[in-house]
């Protein structure tokens, strides 16, 4: 049984059918549970089966998974029409599968590149696509187009993040695919949104990369420590919610101040005996 959410109220998304890509591990687990504890009937994937599984145990009935590469066309379109058999609608698609690996720009090859970018970029667009195209364009028994909701997770600082070049670049395609769509794709009532993430504490985030990058993490945000996942489940839920449905080609960044980031404050050398900042004197 999922723990009750601690912010909203347990009905809040009842009869809504979720899609969550890389809902097996991390951020995209913990909104999966979140989601699953609103009420709404959700459904995972990505590549590994045991992820999968391991939060369907979590999260009890109301939550399913079936595996699916996001870079293959065809595997994506089998997910979404077995998605589609399973509840017979979709009101929102989480694009929370990704990832990157961390190497200087100089040192990346093509292969490398293009790697990131189809998981990323490519990836999310597939997704989006077969979502919009089999279960939000279609019309519904008013006759209308049904609508949805995408939310896309992007990257926080957007000025990149030294060492992947490859991921910076994909994600700010995807920030401008999902404002573009917001225009395109109105009329049927679709909005669609990215949620730039900081650094979240997940377990790939905290063993995946050097020790020394992931060491130095916290101190690069202004609130002075990494994100918890249940705080991106919860930006999620909102969006998911009717309290979402006037945000259209936003980019939410979700990162302690992140983005803004300009080194330790007050500047070191820059400080009173104290250590706070310098001010100037005023004019006699
Ligand atoms: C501050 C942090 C902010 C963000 C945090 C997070 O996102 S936390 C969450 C993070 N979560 C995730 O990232 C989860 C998802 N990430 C992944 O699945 C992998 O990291 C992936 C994106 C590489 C795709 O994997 P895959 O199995 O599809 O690919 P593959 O392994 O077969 O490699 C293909 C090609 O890529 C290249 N190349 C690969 N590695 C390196 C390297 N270390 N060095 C150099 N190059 C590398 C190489 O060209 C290789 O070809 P080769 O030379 O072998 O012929
Ligand atoms: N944690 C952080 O600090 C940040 C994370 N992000 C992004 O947030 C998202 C979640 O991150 P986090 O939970 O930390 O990391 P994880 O590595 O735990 O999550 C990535 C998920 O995506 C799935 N996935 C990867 N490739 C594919 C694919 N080709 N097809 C389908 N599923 C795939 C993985 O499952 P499987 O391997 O089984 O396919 C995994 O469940 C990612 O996009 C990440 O890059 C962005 C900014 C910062």
């Amino acid at each position: 049984m999922v723990a009750p959410s601690r912010i909203f109220a347990p009905d809040l998304l009842a009869g809504q059918v979720i899609v969550v890509s890389g809902g097996g591990t991390g951020l995209g687990r913990a909104a999966a549970l979140e989601l699953v504890a609103l009420g709404a009937e959700v459904v995972v994937c990505g590549r590994r089966p045991e992820p999968l599984e391991e939060t369907v145990a979590l999260a009890g009935e109301r939550c399913r998974a079936r595996v699916c590469d996001i870079r293959e066309e065809d595997d994506v379109a089998a997910f979404v029409d077995w998605t589609l058999e399973q509840h017979g609608r979709i009101d929102t698609l989480l694009n929370n599968a990704g990832g990157q690996f961390l190497a200087p720009a100089e040192s990346i090859t093509p292969k490398g590149f293009r790697t990131v970018t189809r998981l990323n970029l490519d990836g999310t667009w597939l997704m989006t696509h077969a979502v919009a195209t089999k279960a939000f364009i279609p019309a519904g028994e008013d006759g209308r187009a049904r609508g949805g909701k995408v939310i896309s997770v992007t990257l926080s600082p957007h000025n990149g993040l030294p060492g992947m070049v490859h991921s910076s670049a994909a994600r700010a395609g995807v920030e401008t695919m999902m404002a573009e769509l917001s225009t395109e794709w109105a009329r049927f009532g679709i909005r669609c949104n990215a949620i730039a993430a900081g650094q979240f504490g997940t377990e790939v985030f905290m063993t995946k990369y050097p020790q020394e990058m992931v060491a130095a993490a916290a101190g690069q945000v202004p609130l002075g420590r990494l994100g918890r996942p249940e705080e991106f489940a919860w930006l999620v839920a909102y969006l998911a919610s009717p309290a979402g449905d006037w945000f259209s080609g936003a980019t939410l960044t979700l990162d302690g101040g992140r983005d803004h980031h300009v080194g330790p404050w007050p500047i070191e050398g820059s400080r009173d005996a104290e250590g706070r900042p310098l001010q100037e004197a005023r004019r006699a």
